[in-house]
């Protein structure tokens, strides 16, 4: 492919960097990549990008500013090194742009920002409301008051999550490898750089171990995650070393370097992305295979009649999965009743005859 020709009109980037770009093995800053990649970022915005930046390394900064040597186990200790260590990127974040002139901001997020629809769109109209006034958001999850439950769990996903909130053309991953092998280069030093993806499937999945570093979280398997959702909702994706000269430039120009995860699917409209990434699944519908085809072939809504049982107790609106016989995940949507009343109707239709009552609409579903 011709990626110069590719990336013409890719102006919404989201940037993300991983701990184990930004900062030492011991967590300590480290100045001279931030100050690099800061430069880049601001002179690609004064060329018209839109840059949002999803940063790493707030525990492992915390961390090395407590002197710990290892990173904590426990949620209060990663709680507490965050809360240290976010200030203090931000801190660097703020003094590196500000000799560009250029302001940023900070945005903490939770799970609960996005799996919330209200919460999910506040979360978007403040990064819309910085981008319009020319500041550079800066976001990362909220460590310091997540819990297990609340947690998107690590930086990858989480940027792949912005790319849908903000809507932007291309997703960057920093990181401290050139980009995707064909098998874990920590273990197999003939492993060889594989420069494009097209679609995500098992022996991709195989190939992605876990972090290099002891900062870093989720290795290439988190990347590959991220990958499947940017994909999905139609933003391609390039992992590229953060260290390599003038990255951000080259990846932009069209450069042949890093792997790029090419999305071939349209772009959802924003409420499928939603309903397909961001909203928490509350149920479980498992239909039957006339019931698949309709779905998938005929892009018909769901009704009651090809519902063989439900799961869980959701609410009329709640986010729900759709099941085969099989139990494979064939879609996702909102649902038109509660549980229980799903429940009622499936057992009184057999007299009633209400087959048709229908479960969840076709606006309101994606097909996965
Ligand atoms: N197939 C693979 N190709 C490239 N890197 C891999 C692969 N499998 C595992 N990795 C590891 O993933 C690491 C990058 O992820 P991670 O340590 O989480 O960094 P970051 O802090 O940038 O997110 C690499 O340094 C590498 O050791
Ligand atoms: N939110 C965490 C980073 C989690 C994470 O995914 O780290 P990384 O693998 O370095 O991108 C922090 O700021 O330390």
């Amino acid at each position: 492919m011709n990626r110069s020709e590719y990336f013409k009109d890719k102006k919404r980037v989201v940037i993300k960097i991983g701990s184990s770009t930004l900062t030492h093995s011991n967590g300590l800053p480290n100045y001279d990549m931030m100050e690099k990649l800061i430069r880049q970022i601001a002179d690609l915005k004064n060329a018209g990008y839109e840059i949002i930046i999803v940063t790493s390394g707030a525990i492992g900064a915390g961390m090395a500013k407590l002197k710990l040597k290892q990173r904590p186990k426990t949620i209060p200790e990663k709680q507490a090194c965050a809360a240290v260590g976010q200030g203090l990127l931000m801190h660097i974040y703020e003094k590196i742009f500000s000799e560009y002139g250029i302001i940023v901001g900070q945005i903490l997020l939770t799970r609960e920002d996005i799996n919330n629809r209200i919460r999910f769109l506040n979360a978007r109209n403040s990064i819309f409301s910085l981008l319009k006034n020319g500041i550079v958001p800066i976001i990362n999850e909220n460590d310091a008051v997540a819990v297990d439950e609340i947690k998107i769990g690590d930086n990858d996903t989480l940027s792949a999550l912005v790319s849908i909130l903000v809507e932007g053309d291309l997703l960057i991953i920093l990181s401290d490898i050139e980009g995707l092998y064909n098998k874990n280069p920590l273990i197999y030093p003939d492993a060889e750089l594989i420069s494009t993806v097209e679609s995500i499937d098992e022996s991709i999945i195989n190939i992605a171990g876990g972090a290099g570093s002891k900062l870093g979280t989720g290795g290439m398997a988190t990347k590959i995650e991220a990958a499947k959702i940017a994909l999905s909702s139609g933003i391609s994706m390039i992992i590229a070393k953060g260290s390599n000269d003038r990255v951000l430039y080259r990846i932009l120009k069209g450069e042949n370097i890093g792997t790029i995860f090419l999305s071939s699917e349209e772009k959802l409209n924003l409420r499928k992305r939603w309903i397909a990434f961001g909203s928490k699944i509350k149920g479980k519908i498992i239909i039957d295979d006339g019931a698949v085809k309709a779905l998938v072939n005929q892009n018909k809504s769901l009704l009651k009649t090809g519902i063989k049982t439900i799961e869980g107790n959701f609410s009329s609106g709640d986010s729900v999965a759709v099941l085969d016989l099989e139990g494979n995940e064939i879609a996702k949507g909102l649902v038109n009743f509660s549980a229980l009343e799903l429940l009622e109707i499936i057992n009184s239709d057999k007299k009633n005859n209400q087959n048709y009552k229908e479960v969840i609409h076709r606006d309101n579903m994606v097909i996965l």
